[in-house]
């Protein structure tokens, strides 16, 4: 059945990685007569490249030497019996094909496509391209003419429908392919398919998902070719953000936490003022509804009150009670925030460790015992490291962290045993035990300083009151990416605003 990859409320939508994808269509051929898998994906393909662009007057396929060049081939030959006007570009080579792809290419010359050399000139915006150049069996970056015909349908007037997977991003990871690498910037002229929409067929495909999936793969749809749901477990899942449950009339500020933000170092100490990044984090902890929210500055008590946001009580380290509150701790924590993180590990009950906290601890051998010793005392621990934070910490650099941004949230997951939010476009939620969960919500208006702090601030509120770390730190990133989704177009996205956008 052919649906938009968009998660049900009752239903996460499963991603498979592709050798669980290659074991599913293994598992499918051996029941299913020959050449059907196939049929299928080109008939999927065609039918939505017909209700994208119904008024096509061309329709170019480029097609590549794999199985994801038969899906082209064979949604050309229904494609042209729909009555559509077809140019097929093909780089295979029919003595080298696949039995199916032979199979479709046999197909789509018996319908009468057009074969032709070169891609055709004077696509229009109602027009369509189809890439079936390269799927799950992308192994290097695309050169010669697969690299001039990517150039050529990411010039075109004409809209680009992906077929599984845009060519030259990588499915499992959303990085793309460079030459022996993978890279997890779009480098001028990198050769991948920027397309408005993708058709991931049998499974879903993380790398749609994350890092540059987001940008290349468009809006994606999904057909499962009518096979059952895999028993393959998959590697990740996307799932739809719920509604905030309504506050019980009968509830009072006690119900809702205290949280208590710990960082923020001052002028004085080093020339760098940052009690902002705490600022934030309080004001989005008050604007997601906790019930009390303490700022504890590590400015030396130079700042004595915040006149413009009474609702923060200001504390003394000492005169927190991380036991009895929901410790945030690190948002422009600075050098300041090493002294106090011992008993931050040692005492909070609830944890959510951010920007500074994280470097320090990836800094010092004796804080990361200590992180990794709340596992085994079964205290809540959210780690939420941007990819920089996240290579400091598993001693890796950021371009490695992004080029499989599930692996190294599950590496930080296997290496402290805390949940962990993997931010940047397409975050990451991870814990020991769980399925990783992929965000769709969000946007690149968020790549502004601060953002984190809030998103810290609003875990910090969400794992006050539920008990599950995992769970807190899904809906923290669904509704922070949410709030950002429904912001204003005509306002300027900061993140104090965003903070105050938030809601209970
Ligand atoms: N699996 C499924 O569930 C189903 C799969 N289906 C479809 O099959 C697709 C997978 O097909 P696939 O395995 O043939 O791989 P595909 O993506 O066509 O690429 C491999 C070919 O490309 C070549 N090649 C690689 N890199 C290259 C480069 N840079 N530049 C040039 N060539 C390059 C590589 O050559 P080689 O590396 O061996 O030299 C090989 O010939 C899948 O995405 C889906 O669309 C559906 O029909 C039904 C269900
Ligand atoms: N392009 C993007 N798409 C979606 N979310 C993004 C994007 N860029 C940044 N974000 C989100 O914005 C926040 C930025 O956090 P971070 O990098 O820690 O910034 P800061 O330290 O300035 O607060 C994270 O939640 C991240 O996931
Ligand atoms: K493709």
């Amino acid at each position: 059945m052919l649906r938009p990859a968009v998660p049900d409320p009752s239903r996460p939508l499963p991603l498979h990685a592709v050798s669980a994808t290659r074991a599913i269509e293994a598992a499918a051929a051996a029941i299913l007569p020959p050449h059907t898998l196939m049929q299928r994906a080109g008939l999927a393909v065609a039918r939505l490249a017909r209700a994208l662009a119904p008024h096509a007057r061309t329709i170019w396929i480029a097609c590549g030497p794999g199985n994801n060049g038969g899906d082209g081939l064979e949604a050309a030959a229904q494609l042209q019996g729909l009555g559509s006007s077809v140019v097929v570009t093909w780089l295979g080579d029919p003595d080298r094909a696949s039995p199916d792809t032979r199979a479709s290419l046999a197909r789509a010359q018996a319908a009468g496509v057009g074969f032709a050399p070169a891609p055709p000139d004077g696509l229009t915006p109602r027009d369509l391209c189809i890439d079936a150049l390269l799927g799950i069996g992308a192994r290097r970056a695309p050169q010669g003419r697969m690299a001039e015909w990517i150039a050529a349908m990411n010039a075109s007037a004409a809209p680009t429908l992906a077929v599984d997977v845009p060519t030259g991003l990588s499915a499992d990871t959303g990085s793309t392919l460079i030459s022996g690498a993978q890279s997890d910037h779009l480098a001028p002229g990198s050769s991948v398919i920027h397309a408005k929409f993708t058709l991931s067929l049998l499974t879903l495909k993380p790398g749609l998902f994350t890092a540059l999936g987001r940008d290349t793969a468009g809006t994606v749809w999904w057909d499962d070719l009518d096979m059952p749901p895999p028993a393959e477990s998959a590697v990740a899942e996307l799932r739809a953000t719920p509604p905030r449950p309504p506050r019980p009339q009968a509830s009072h500020k006690g119900h809702w936490g205290d949280i208590a933000v710990i960082g923020g170092e001052g002028l004085a100490r080093r020339g760098r003022g940052m009690t902002g990044a705490a600022q934030l984090a309080a004001t989005a902890a008050l604007h997601a509804g906790a019930g009390r929210v303490m700022l504890c500055l590590l400015d030396e008590g130079a700042l004595s009150a915040l006149p413009e946001q009474a609702e923060l009580m200001l504390r003394r380290f000492e005169a927190i009670d991380p036991q009895r509150s929901t410790v945030v701790c690190g948002c422009g924590g600075g050098e300041a925030v090493q002294t106090v993180l011992p008993e931050v590990l040692e005492h909070s009950a609830r944890l959510v460790l951010d920007a500074d906290a994280l470097n320090r601890i990836a800094a010092d051998a004796e804080l990361r015992t200590r992180l990794q010793r709340r596992q085994q005392s079964h205290r809540a621990t959210v780690l939420t490291p941007h990819p920089l934070e996240a290579a400091r910490l598993l001693g890796t650099d950021a371009h490695s962290v992004q080029a499989d941004r599930i692996a190294a949230a599950r590496a930080l997951v296997a290496a402290f045993g805390c949940t962990v939010i993997l931010k940047g476009s397409g975050s990451i939620i991870a814990a020991p035990d769980r399925t990783p969960v992929i965000n769709t919500t969000g946007n690149a208006r968020l790549a502004t300083g601060g953002t984190g702090d809030v998103l810290a601030g609003l875990c910090g509120a969400r794992l006050a009151v539920v008990p599950d770390p995992f769970e807190a730190a899904v809906t923290a990133v669904q509704e922070h990416g949410a709030a950002a989704d429904h912001f204003p177009p005509a306002q300027a996205l900061t993140a104090l605003r965003l903070a105050q956008a938030l809601q209970p």
